[in-house]
């Protein structure tokens, strides 16, 4: 199969961003968290370093989220009755979102600590 010009593909790759703010609750969840940290970011003048931790650990938890989606549809498309080893894949794919999450809340406090109660 041909490669699609470079345009398409970055077209391609935003559409599926756009599809995942349109469809997917929990990354809406995790996109106005996002939005929060960029309002925090600039209302608190966080460091540079902040600034990049910050982003890191909230494009990671897009990101994730994103994997996770995509892993539960090729589940429900090879697998759509009860099966105890989709159970499983699903919960350990939850189980990466979730750890990126517990990081991210993690960082946020120790970066977030700095500038409410030191500073
Ligand atoms: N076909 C299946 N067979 C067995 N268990 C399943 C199946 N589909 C879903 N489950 C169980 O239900 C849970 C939720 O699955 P579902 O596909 O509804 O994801 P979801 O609610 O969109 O999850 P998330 O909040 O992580 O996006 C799974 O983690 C799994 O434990």
């Amino acid at each position: 199969m041909r490669k699609p010009p470079i345009h398409k593909s970055f077209q391609n790759a935003f559409r599926g961003i756009f599809l995942m703010m349109k469809y997917e609750r929990n990354f809406q969840f995790e996109l106005l968290a996002f939005f929060v940290n960029l309002f925090l970011i600039f209302y608190l003048k966080l460091s540079n370093i902040d600034t990049i931790l910050i982003l890191i650990v909230s494009f990671g938890v897009l990101a994730a989220e994103i994997f996770n989606t995509a892993i539960e549809k090729i589940c429900d498309i090879v697998q759509p009755d009860f099966d105890i080893r989709i159970g499983f894949i699903k919960d350990i794919s939850a189980g990466a979102v979730m750890l990126m999450t517990i990081l991210s809340v993690i960082v946020g406090v120790l970066v977030y600590w700095k500038y409410i109660f030191i500073s």
